[in-house]
């Protein structure tokens, strides 16, 4: 069995991850920064007034027409044209695509960090305008801040959304997230002295912690060893079978979204890109690695994914 996962993953497709990742780090490309971390922990409260006010609808997140477009010195640039995607409570979503496409353009504005030049997103029957504490984003870079310890960093984002929350309430609420991700032991640790799986779990333990309604993962395992991204693959999925948050998650990787995904949206390319195709994954849950691995329609799937990428839409560079 290992042999046989050894062999799939010698041959698992990851395309290149480092061109321009997301709009609000344009700027500073690659490496996220402390910027973004603050960019996360400035979510207001949730409004749940509003929320409970929402009309009943079938569809919980909804993309609905939507457009991007950035004014470049050489003229406007389509990024993204009529995307349509509806999405229910619970679900996890993966986006896939080549680089460049839009997908971080597409679940920044999921994220309220950017708005749509035309068509809207909505939550719980809300439009979207800005980030709040209902949608949380784990980056591939992290997005610790440095100075801080696994614990502080935790606790800062829990403190930052539920300040009227006791401060017993809230060292709670930081151990029991840093425990779920196994990191109980390394809570004293900053950063700098951890490893990017260790990163790559603090993250998610502080975006788990506001306890997000719809959790935005941008890459998160892109830049992690193949053991170590099996791992957090796994404790990703525990978690969100315990906790059955909506998932949207960007991937480069196949075989990952064919582990974690109920449904994989499959990006045209860009300029102007949109939604190609979406796939159903119908692999039960809980779901084990070793039996999906084995079952023929994995294959099957997995060589009409490699055929949209490579030859229903190459891309250029490749
Ligand atoms: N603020 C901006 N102004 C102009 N163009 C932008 C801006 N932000 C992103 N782009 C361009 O939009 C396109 C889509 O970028 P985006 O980061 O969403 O793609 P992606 O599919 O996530 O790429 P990757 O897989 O490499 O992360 C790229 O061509 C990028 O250069």
């Amino acid at each position: 069995m290992n042999l046989k996962r050894m062999n799939l993953n010698n041959h698992s497709v990851a395309f290149s991850s480092d061109s321009n990742r997301s709009s609000i780090r344009n700027s500073l490309h690659a490496q996220p920064s402390s910027q973004e971390a603050l960019s996360v922990l400035n979510a207001q409260p949730r409004d749940r007034s509003r929320t409970a006010l929402a009309p009943a609808s079938d569809a919980f997140l909804t993309i609905d027409g939507v457009s991007k477009i950035y004014p470049t010195p050489k003229g406007d640039y389509v990024v993204l044209e009529d995307i349509n995607l509806s999405v229910q409570a619970g679900e996890f979503i993966c986006v896939i695509g080549h680089s460049g496409c839009g997908k971080t353009t597409l679940l920044n504005m999921v994220g309220g960090f950017s708005k749509p030049s035309s068509g809207v997103v909505t939550l719980n029957g809300k439009k979207i305008t800005s980030p709040g504490p209902d949608r949380m984003v784990v980056f591939q870079g992290y997005a610790l801040l440095p100075w801080l310890t696994a614990y502080e960093n935790v606790y800062l984002a829990v403190d930052s959304v539920h300040p009227q929350k006791s401060e017993a309430e809230k060292k709670q609420i930081t151990r029991e997230h840093l425990h779920l991700v196994g990191l109980s032991e390394a809570a004293h640790k900053r950063p700098g002295q951890l490893s990017g799986g260790m990163k790559q779990r603090v993250s998610i333990a502080r975006a788990l912690a506001i306890r997000p309604e719809v959790l935005i993962l941008d890459e998160p395992f892109g830049a992690l060893d193949a053991i170590t991204k099996e791992e957090l693959q796994e404790e990703l999925l525990k978690i969100w079978n315990d906790h059955r948050c909506t998932v949207l998650m960007i991937t480069h990787d196949i075989d990952e979204a064919l582990f974690l995904a109920d449904r994989l949206v499959m990006m045209t390319n860009g300029p102007a890109a949109t939604i190609g195709e979406i796939i159903d994954i119908p692999f039960p849950r809980p779901r084990d690695r070793g039996r999906i691995m084995e079952d023929p329609e994995f294959y099957k799937l997995r060589n009409y994914i490699l055929d949209y990428l490579y030859n229903r839409f190459a891309h250029d560079d490749e």
